[in-house]
């Protein structure tokens, strides 16, 4: 069983059993990493680009995970929740004062400032499994973003708290007395692409890119370099007095002998 330490202890509200919090020890790189990516432009595209050159990671398009607001961008280590669906009705389970856990409040409780929380919804993308209530804790743990492989409800007020959120569905109903936390801070599946605790999570109005851990240095590094050959392109695109110019100055093309 995971040791939980006094610290993080007094930031939880004990709903989730020690047992299912498989770790609060999550690896994060110095902020100078998240700070480079930050200050691209084009934040999912350009770190996309990086993860093809590298070979590595993973993207969801906005078809699986879209963003609540268009301006809505993030990049932070993940920490992870995984629900499953319950069987029960949930009228029987409300009225039987059952114990199905909603760790959203724990997973928040676990986060460092500058994490990004990644819930697994076990295949329910019917049922809410956060809403403005859930988004203003978040933000008082510091938390930078949440993504949702689920439904989240309550838009105005998540969109109004400033939080970025990105979700596979929107739904008025709610999860709770429906679904039950099976880890915290465990591999997670979302959309089918596996985040691992700590593996960084970039995403914008584009898209997701999930980093692995280990190759988030060099995937900053690829991005500060590609963006200095498009930041030359671009001037040259602007300081070129038309067409003719700008292709002669940017061409690869051999000229022939
Ligand atoms: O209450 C819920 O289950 C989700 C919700 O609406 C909130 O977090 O505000
Ligand atoms: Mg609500």
């Amino acid at each position: 069983m995971t040791a939980v330490p006094d610290t993080v202890r007094r930031r939880l509200t004990g709903r989730v059993p020690d047992d299912r919090i498989r770790t609060v020890d999550v690896p994060r790189h110095d902020t100078a990493e998240v700070a480079k990516l930050l200050a691209l432009p084009d934040l999912a595209s350009a770190v996309a680009d990086a993860l093809d050159e590298l070979g590595v990671g993973a993207v969801l398009t906005t078809d699986a995970l879209a963003p609540l607001a268009p301006d809505m961008r993030v990049c932070g280590p993940a920490v992870t929740l995984r629900y499953i669906r319950a069987n029960a009705d949930p009228e029987v389970v409300r009225s039987a004062g059952s114990r199905l856990v909603v760790g959203d409040r724990d997973l928040y409780g676990v986060a460092r400032p500058g994490d990004v929380a990644v819930v697994d919804c076990g295949g329910n993308r019917d049922w809410a499994l956060l809403g403005g209530l859930s988004a203003q804790w978040a933000l008082k743990a510091g938390l930078t973003g949440c993504l949702v492989d689920g439904a989240v409800r309550d838009t105005a007020t998540i969109v109004g708290t400033g939080l970025p959120v990105w979700s596979a569905n929107r739904s008025p109903r709610a999860a709770r007395h429906r679904v039950d936390t099976v880890a915290i801070n465990d591999v997670v599946s979302v959309a089918g692409v596996s985040v691992r605790p700590g593996d960084y999570i970039v995403a914008d109005a584009d898209g997701v890119c999930v980093v692995p851990f280990e190759h988030l240095p060099a995937v900053a590094d690829a991005c500060v370099t590609a963006q200095a050959a498009e930041d030359a392109l671009v001037a040259a695109i602007r300081s070129s007095a038309g067409l003719e110019e700008l292709v002669r100055r940017t061409s690869t093309r051999h000229t022939p002998e």
